[in-house]
Order: C-alpha cells, then sequence, then structure tokens
C-alpha cells in the first residue's frame, strides 16, 4: 500500500547514523577472520620485496618471527607459509620438500618456539616451490603430472611440516586422494591434532603470477595446471571435490582464487556445515593495489570491502595479503 506522499517502507531509515547501521548490520569482519600468507627466505635480517606484490616481501626466518608477533598483536590467529627455495636445491622430483631443515620446517619451528599457541602455523602442502620444472607434483616424460606417485611424496612432505609444528597442513596440489592419504599418515604418526584445511576448489586461474613470482616458479614453469586444477567454468565440480576431501578428513575447506569465485564459496557453504575458506590470491592483492596507485579507488576502503564480501559470501576467513593492514584497520 503506496500513499501519494508517503512510502510506507522506508529502507534509508535504519541507513540514516552511523550507530543505526551497525545495529542492522548483517555481517562482521573481524581480524580473527584472517589469515596472513607470509614468503620466508634464506639468510638473516633479510627482506626481499616482490616487485609484482607491492608492499609484500620475502623475509628470513629471524625476521619472519617479528611478522608473527605483528600478526598477533593485531588479533590474527593464524599465518600461512610458504618458502622460496634456492634454486640449486630445486630438483626434478622436489626432494627439498621432504628435508626436515628446510626452510619451511625451520620457519615452522621458529614460529611455534617463539610464540606456542598464540598463533596458529598453516603449511602449505604442494610440490612447486622445490621442483625445477614449477609443476605441483612429479611428471612423466611427456611432463604429465602423475597422482599417485606425487601424493605419496606429499605424504612425506605433511608428515615434514607436522614434525616441525604445523598445525595445519593445506595441501594445494590438487592430487585426488591426497587429504585421506595425509590424514592416515597423520594419525599413524601421532599428529591425531594437526587439522587438515584443504584446497578443495582450487582454479587454473590467471590470478597466480605474482605469487609464482614470490616462490621463484613463474620462470621455470613451462605450460600450465588445467590437468589438475580445476576448470574456471566449473561449480558443480566444486561441490564433488569438496566431499571428497571432506570424506577424506578434511576439517575445512577452500575456495581459491576468491573474489571471481564468490559464488562458489557460497554453494559450498550452502551445501556443506562446514569451515569454507577463502583465498583473496596475489593477483586480486596485486589489482587492489594497482587500483589504488593509479587513484582509482581508496586503498583501505577497497581492502575492507572486498574482504567483507568473503563474509557475506559464507567463507569463515580469509587468507589476504592484506591481513596485517586489515586487521590494523579493523582493531583501530
Ligand atoms: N601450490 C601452489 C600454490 N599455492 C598457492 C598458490 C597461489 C596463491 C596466490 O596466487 O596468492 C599457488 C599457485 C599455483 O597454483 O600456481
Ligand atoms: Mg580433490
Amino acid at each position: 500500500m503506496t500513499h501519494a506522499a508517503f512510502p510506507d517502507l522506508r529502507l534509508r531509515r535504519t541507513r540514516r547514523t552511523a550507530w543505526s547501521r551497525a545495529m542492522v548490520r548483517e555481517h562482521q569482519l573481524t581480524p580473527s577472520n584472517l589469515i596472513w600468507p607470509l614468503f620466508v627466505c634464506q639468510g638473516e635480517g633479510t627482506e626481499e620485496p616482490i616487485a609484482s606484490l607491492p608492499g609484500v616481501s620475502r623475509w628470513s626466518v629471524d625476521r619472519l618471527v617479528d611478522r608473527a608477533k605483528d600478526a598477533v598483536a593485531a588479533g590474527i590467529p593464524c599465518l600461512a607459509l610458504f618458502p622460496y627455495t634456492q634454486p640449486e636445491r630445486r630438483s626434478e622430483d622436489g626432494a627439498e620438500a621432504l628435508n626436515p631443515d628446510n626452510l619451511m620446517c625451520r620457519a615452522t619451528a621458529a614460529v611455534k618456539d617463539a610464540l606456542g599457541d598464540a598463533i596458529g602455523v598453516l603449511t602449505d602442502v604442494a610440490l612447486d616451490p622445490y621442483t625445477s620444472h614449477g609443476q605441483d607434483g612429479l611428471i612423466d616424460e611427456a611432463g604429465y603430472v602423475l597422482n599417485d606417485e606425487t601424493v605419496e611424496v606429499l605424504v612425506g612432505q605433511a608428515l615434514c611440516q607436522a614434525r616441525a609444528g604445523a598445525d595445519i597442513i593445506a595441501p594445494s596440489d590438487m592430487m585426488d586422494g591426497r587429504v585421506g592419504a595425509i590424514r592416515e599418515a597423520l594419525e599413524i604418526e601421532g599428529f591425531g591434532h594437526v587439522q587438515i584445511m584443504a584446497y578443495s576448489a582450487k582454479y587454473a586461474s590467471a590470478f597466480y603470477g605474482p605469487f609464482r613470482d614470490a616462490v621463484g616458479s613463474r620462470g621455470l614453469l613451462k605450460g600450465d595446471k588445467k590437468t589438475y586444477q580445476m576448470d574456471p567454468a566449473n561449480v558443480e565440480e566444486a561441490l564433488r571435490e569438496v566431499e571428497q576431501d571432506l570424506a577424506e578428513g578434511a576439517d575445512s575447506v577452500m575456495v581459491k582464487p576468491g573474489l571471481p569465485y564468490l559464488d562458489v564459496v557460497r554453494a559450498v557453504k550452502d551445501a556443506f556445515a562446514v569451515p569454507v575458506y577463502a583465498y583473496q590470491v596475489s593477483g586480486e592483492y596485486a589489482m587492489i593495489e594497482a587500483a589504488a596507485a593509479a587513484g582509482a579507488g581508496e586503498r583501505d576502503a577497497l581492502v575492507l570491502e572486498t574482504l567483507l564480501a568473503f563474509r557475506r559470501a559464507g567463507a569463515s576467513g580469509v587468507l589476504t595479503y592484506h591481513a596485517l593492514h586489515a586487521a590494523r584497520l579493523l582493531g583501530a
């Protein structure tokens, strides 16, 4: 019923003041929704800026611990660690992933030694930072990534990370069956408490470029990852991937990239009552930074709006290179 002069529905009424907007806000973003991905490099006192990710650097283990302390102070509950492996330690079979003294293991142990349970450490399981060909697994003569042979190595990599103190193992390789194999090995080896966050719906995306610079695999990678990462056209297949990883023992699942795949986040959240995470990946970060640098948008507002969008889509949390900045904005 509408009167000539008075609409009977005034949705603007509750938007009039900040206090009122706060009262009717449907979704919240807090620092506890953020996971901060950090890159680790060799050395001491070292910071190596990454050109394609302005504002993001690789840190030597000692300086990584300082970043972890920053995260704790800002209320971030978890870090995700990625190594830049020295070229001479990369090989066809990625054996460095199994070295208990590799950069990832040393970084994980250092953060855990310094901070204990004040912060969680999530470690990435996949071979691309360690292989001389940049693929996430072992390849045959034709360059095809072998599934079952790769899973065996990933199990060893996961155990290596768990022994170093990893709290959450995050397989990002997209091999079939790796979650179950890793879960079983963790149980047998006494790591029943270690979580698995599965990169379940990981797409073969054009948004990973700066990450490959950060871990040093961009120049090495020949071809693409389309025989294991998902086709951006598919969403039903994402649900099947998630279903399988949950059946195999994943504690939480991830959709990656983030913003272009919010529909997938929502579909997964609606279909399964589990924690769903999204990865706002390197190319998304770079887009926001480029927009801000070009004066096309205001950085802080772009960061907070995009992160809130993940919450609206149903994500429990977001992996984002803006985590520290966002957490500080939210805490202010
Ligand atoms: N296992 C590889 C891995 N783990 C996380 C990212 C990308 C993250 C980002 O772009 O921020 C990738 C890249 C890839 O699949 O090539
Ligand atoms: Mg799968």
